[in-house]
């Protein structure tokens, strides 16, 4: 399913969070979204999972305006995992994953076995079937979002929205995710800190600076020494990972560049 923001623009209290933002992921795209804190890569996909709605511009799903369809319907074909997920949800592992049946009507044949196979696979592909009879409330931030993660995929959905997932996660459970996000074959809008992960991951990466994008390409056009340094203040140097040959950045800490500024 092909994703289209279309000249969005979203104002809170006089501002705009994010102004005539265009951007298009095709259908089974990985599409990263990058750049520094506060530049609008959420407000961008809360735009698109509809916990906001833009003061003006449209979100198209294929030919489908995204305002047109019914709050269900969208969640049958968008699921999300965002910074917050789960964070107030007093249910256990089970019940949370399997939360993510609810936009689906049920089928009066369903015996529940489906919903529960479905539940312990995603939590297989998660690495939370140990957690299952835990409250989610007592689990560590990475346990979390890896539940969360399950219960996007128990959703089923064509496009999934995941706003910084990796987080939390230690480096394995880092790898799998990303892993699994280049091989499922959804369309995937996935906002990322980590550049190495995101051109690791990504089939195409989206620039955002100061709620606009920038620019938009493959890792290794987008990532060039001057785009990193206009957009993030660093100029890193840049290798080609010597398996895959996708670009890798590496930073020089510099004590002198760090005194007099706030971080
Ligand atoms: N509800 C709100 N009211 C006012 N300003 C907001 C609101 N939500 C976000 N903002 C501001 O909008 C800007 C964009 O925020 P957003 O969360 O989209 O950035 P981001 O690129 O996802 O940042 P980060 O990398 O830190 O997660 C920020 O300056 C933020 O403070």
């Amino acid at each position: 399913m092909r994703v289209t923001l279309e000249e969005i623009s979203v104002r809170k209290a006089g501002r705009a969070l994010v102004r005539d933002l265009t951007l298009q992921a095709a259908s089974g795209e990985v599409l990263g979204l990058i750049g520094p804190n506060g530049s609008g890569k959420s407000t961008a996909l809360r735009c698109l999972y509809r916990a906001i709605r833009p003061s003006s511009g449209r979100v198209w799903l294929d030919d489908t305006e995204l305002a047109a369809l019914p709050l269900r319907e969208s969640a049958r074909r968008i699921a999300a995992v965002t910074q917050d997920s789960g964070a107030d949800l007093d249910f256990t592992v089970f019940e949370t994953v399997a939360m993510g049946r609810f936009p689906h009507p049920r089928d009066p044949r369903d015996t529940g076995y489906s919903v529960e196979a479905l539940c312990r696979a995603a939590m297989r592909r998660t690495d939370t079937t140990h957690l299952v009879e835990r409250g989610l409330l007592s689990l560590s931030g990475g346990e979390r979002q890896r539940v969360m993660i399950a219960r996007a995929l128990v959703q089923q959905p064509s496009v999934l929205v995941l706003d910084e997932p990796t987080n939390h996660l230690d480096v394995r459970h880092q790898v799998e995710l990303l892993s699994y996000l280049r091989g499922c074959g959804l369309t995937v809008l996935v906002a990322l800190h980590d550049l190495n992960l995101a051109a690791a991951c990504c089939d195409r990466l989206a620039v955002f600076h100061d709620g606009s994008v920038v620019g938009t390409g493959t890792p290794s056009e987008v990532l060039t020494p001057s785009a990193v340094h206009r957009v993030f203040g660093v100029t890193p140097a840049m290798v080609p990972h010597p398996d895959t040959g996708v670009v890798q950045l590496h930073y020089t800490l510099d004590p002198e560049n760090a005194e007099g500024k706030q971080l």
